[in-house]
């Protein structure tokens, strides 16, 4: 494999670049992974597939703040006052919450992993031969001495971030336990995805249904959800116990399916804000919750625990798919054919 380094910029192709198919995308080809300045000059990675999707994340946070299809339609939502000042966590994008989801433990809201630097591995595992990842990059945290007094546990937390074919983003986070102390250690974890959505109104979620939930807005009581899509006209804020390895976001109004296929994330949180907390959230448009959803494939109910020496391993894909969508048809690549 081909490294390139400059001062300024970092170009590194994962596979032959494409064969462009007249001159002007010729002109326009770019490479697949590139590091460069994003927002207030932080560090973001740039991945490209021939086709014209994308993803940018940045290092701090090991956050994917977009995510593109080859119409350049950005997927992801990021609040319009978004801080971008670490260590302030970025509002939008894919916030990782590790080593503690939410306030279900001593850690700050969320844990840290969304408040450090993270840093690129520039010798990544090679994808295996098979694989039909185009453009990929792997992101490592590691405490620092300073970070080993809030929480006393040697980790290496790995984030890929891939773009796979059809556009879909592939995220697989490997956390193993690197304590020399012979100590375990315990977490819960999120991907806590912000879907651009047209209308808040016009969306239903599809695969929760008759689950088992946590209220957050109920003292974490638990309730069963009703046989019906979920569909949204108040604040929500819920934990679905063992939610299956599909869920669907389904957009009326931009005929969009988002389908997200977890794997090692038994649960999925919920969560929309709307007018009352959302004016309340100082980093974030008083009506910017009708443009935004979060549903977030998570491990919370059962904290993961790792012996040194063991790995943990976190999937979540999501596709895009044009809502000639039927209900409850839950496999996206029905969906492309239909
Ligand atoms: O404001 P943040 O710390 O980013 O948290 C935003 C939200 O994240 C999750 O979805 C939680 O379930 C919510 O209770 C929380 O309000």
């Amino acid at each position: 494999m081909r490294r390139w380094y400059t001062d300024a910029h970092f170009v590194l192709p994962l596979s032959p670049l494409p064969v462009p198919s007249s001159p002007s995308a010729m002109a326009e080809q770019k490479p697949l992974m590139e590091v460069c300045k994003g927002i207030n000059g932080l560090d973001k990675v740039v991945l490209r597939d021939a086709r014209g999707s994308s993803a940018e994340v940045y290092l701090f946070g090991g956050q994917v703040m977009s995510w593109r299809n080859y119409h350049r339609e950005e997927m992801l939502f990021v609040s319009s006052k978004a801080i971008f000042k670490p260590p302030k966590a970025i509002r939008g994008g894919i916030p990782i919450c590790f080593p503690q989801f939410s306030s279900h433990g001593s850690l700050e809201q969320h844990g840290f992993a969304r408040n450090k630097l993270w840093t690129i591995d520039t010798d990544p595992p090679p994808l295996p031969s098979n694989s039909l990842i185009k453009a990929f990059v792997d992101l490592i945290l590691k405490p620092t001495e300073d970070d080993l007094k809030h929480w006393p546990h040697s980790y290496e937390f790995r984030l890929r971030v891939a773009l796979g074919p059809g556009g879909d983003l592939m995220l697989t986070s490997r956390i193993r336990n690197t304590n020399v102390d012979g100590k375990p250690f315990t977490f819960t974890f999120a991907y806590h995805t912000y879907f651009s959505v047209s209308d808040i109104s016009e969306v239903r979620v599809e695969g929760l249904e008759t689950l088992d939930y946590f209220d957050n807005l109920k003292e974490k009581e638990r309730f069963t959800e009703q046989g019906d899509a979920i569909t949204f006209e108040s604040e929500v804020d819920k934990v679905y116990l063992s939610a299956p390895t599909k869920i669907a976001i389904i957009d009326h109004e931009k005929k969009r399916t988002f389908v997200l296929h977890k794997d090692g994330l038994p649960d999925a949180v919920v969560w929309n804000p709307w007018d009352r907390k959302a004016k309340a959230i100082p980093d974030l448009g008083d009506d910017e919750y009708k443009r935004m959803l979060c549903v977030e494939a998570a491990a919370i109910e059962k904290p993961i625990t790792l012996k040194p020496g063991e790995e943990w391993k976190g999937r979540l894909e999501i596709s895009a798919v044009a809502s000639s969508y039927c209900s409850g048809q839950l496999d996206p690549q029905k969906v492309l054919q239909g």
